[in-house]
């Protein structure tokens, strides 16, 4: 297991965002995550990340307890991170971006991270626009970018955070074609998304969340399928 929640709890004040989360994480899945507004998706991505810290349980990454790590750590152990709202440094380009990201993230000799930018740029179909500022982009490519930010930290662990969520139809399909393409050479995906066609193309296991509690975990057909996932989470009577 590369990832492994064991009982894991968060509260503010009164409010349990998370409530007693158990799941393992296998090396080389994609697992998504869905849930109503405030159900405690984003913070259970900070939990793994260590930018907030539980009140109670476990989280073991790679095999070593992290529950207490700083945030800083688990990047360069290899947690990687894009956020709902695209962060880049607006006024940097393209490429000076992803280099800072892979300075902050895993490191190394100058020159490696260099190449291996370029072969994310490439990836991520940022290659022409690499000298174009951050700033200026479109929707589309302020997503590519931020998914690109997120592999150049060297991720083991991808975290995408409704990375499709605002997108055409035609600019979804696109961009769920770069992350097969990423999940294919057998990064290790968990990922929050609202636009639940993206979502179910690209993983093997649904988790369902409502009020900080898994609901649900299994293959998307029969997480769809099931009664209190369609009353909870779409509304739908059934
Ligand atoms: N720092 C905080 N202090 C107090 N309450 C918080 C804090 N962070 C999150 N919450 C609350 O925790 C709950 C879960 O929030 P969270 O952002 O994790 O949900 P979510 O499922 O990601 O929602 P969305 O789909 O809208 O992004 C919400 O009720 C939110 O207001």
């Amino acid at each position: 297991m590369i990832l492994r929640l064991d009982n894991v709890s968060k509260s503010y004040g009164a409010l349990k965002v998370t409530d007693n989360v158990t799941v393992a994480v296998p090396r080389g899945e994609a697992l998504g995550i869905i849930g109503p507004n405030g159900a405690g998706k984003s913070t259970l991505f900070n939990l793994i990340t260590g930018n907030v810290l539980p009140n109670e349980g476990r989280i073991e990454f790679l095999g070593r307890d992290v529950t207490r790590a700083p945030a800083m750590e688990r990047v360069r152990m290899g947690v990687g991170r894009s956020f709902q709202i695209p962060q880049p440094f607006e006024g940097l380009t393209v490429f000076e971006n992803l280099l800072t990201a892979a300075a902050f993230g895993r490191g190394g000799r100058e020159a490696d991270m260099v190449d291996a930018c370029a072969h994310i740029l490439d990836e991520t179909e940022l290659l022409k626009k690499a000298n174009v500022v951050a700033g200026t982009l479109s929707l589309l490519d302020r997503k590519r970018l931020e998914l690109a930010r997120a592999l150049a930290t060297g991720p083991e662990l991808l975290l995408l955070d409704e990375i499709a969520g605002g997108l055409t139809e035609g600019e979804c399909k696109a961009l769920v074609a770069t992350i097969r393409a990423i999940h294919a050479r057998s990064t290790t995906i968990i990922w929050i998304e609202h636009v639940l066609h993206a979502l179910n193309s690209v993983v093997e296991r649904l988790l369902v969340l409502d009020f900080g509690r898994v609901i649900g975990i299994g293959a998307p057909d029969e997480i769809m399928a099931s009664r209190e996932v369609r009353e909870i989470y779409l509304g739908l009577e059934v």
